[in-house]
């Protein structure tokens, strides 16, 4: 599903370049759940930025579900993200003025799906979540672990083959990051969904099948979990 070839990311300042990733190479099959850790500063987010078409690399080549990625256009890079990634953010980035049917909405807006199928998707992920109650409520009438769930749901109304997440337990209390775990863990075995997050807990890694343990931007290290969760 995803290639990496020798992916480089630096930022030059006066001629100094310094480096955030390097010779980054590596593959992700669909249905694996893989971790990415490493010490602050190791470039993790900018991996899973790369990976999400959020940043572009400086080097390399990225092929994802075949496509080559870095010579893709933008429009074309937008609707293979749309159809395919769906990203989870540590601080949630839903809309504050938008309710939760709302948030959960835009994208089905964006990739044009038609009034009746929204709504129904809609109402199933509320339906999934437990959430049909707060349906029109506001971001901020929410608890930080229900405003993940709906950040979650707005992920994933879209069917993605990929869910991308960057620390999406870090705001939370380890009872609503469990719940974020169970979860991540149920739709990766039982409906084959690809992910990959960024973790600082060894206790989340431990749910996924792989870790990639970045340092100073190069992988370290990349190691297959023996499954206990
Ligand atoms: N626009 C930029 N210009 C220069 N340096 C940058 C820029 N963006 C990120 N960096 C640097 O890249 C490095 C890696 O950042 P990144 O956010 O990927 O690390 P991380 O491993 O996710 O860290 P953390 O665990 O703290 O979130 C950091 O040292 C950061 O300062």
């Amino acid at each position: 599903m995803i290639e990496l070839k020798n992916i480089e990311k630096y930022y030059a300042n006066k001629g100094v370049k310094s480096y955030i990733l390097r010779h980054v190479t590596t593959s992700i099959k669909q249905g694996e759940f893989v971790s990415i850790m490493g010490p602050s500063g190791a470039g993790k987010s900018t991996l899973l930025n790369i990976l999400g078409m959020l940043e572009e690399p400086t080097y390399g080549q990225y092929e994802f579900m075949g496509e080559d990625v870095v010579s893709l256009n933008e429009r074309k890079r937008i609707e293979l993200y749309r159809n395919h990634i769906g990203f989870v953010f540590q601080a949630y980035h839903l809309i504050d003025e938008m309710t939760v049917a709302e948030n959960i909405e835009a994208p089905l807006l964006y990739k044009k799906v038609p009034g009746p199928e929204r709504r129904s998707r809609i109402a199933d992920m509320l339906d999934r979540f437990n959430m049909v109650a707060k349906s029109d409520l506001f971001p901020n009438q929410l608890s930080g672990g229900q405003q993940q769930l709906v950040g979650i749901a707005r992920a994933l109304v879209a069917q993605p083959s990929i869910i991308l997440a960057d620390e999406p337990t870090g705001n939370l209390q380890s009872a609503q990051a469990l719940q974020i775990m169970d979860l991540f863990k149920k739709l990766n075995e039982e409906e084959g969904i690809t992910i990959v997050q960024v973790t600082h807990s060894e206790v989340n890694a431990a749910y996924g099948s792989r870790i990639l343990h970045l340092l100073d931007g190069v992988i370290k290290e990349d190691v297959t979990v023996q499954q206990t969760v």
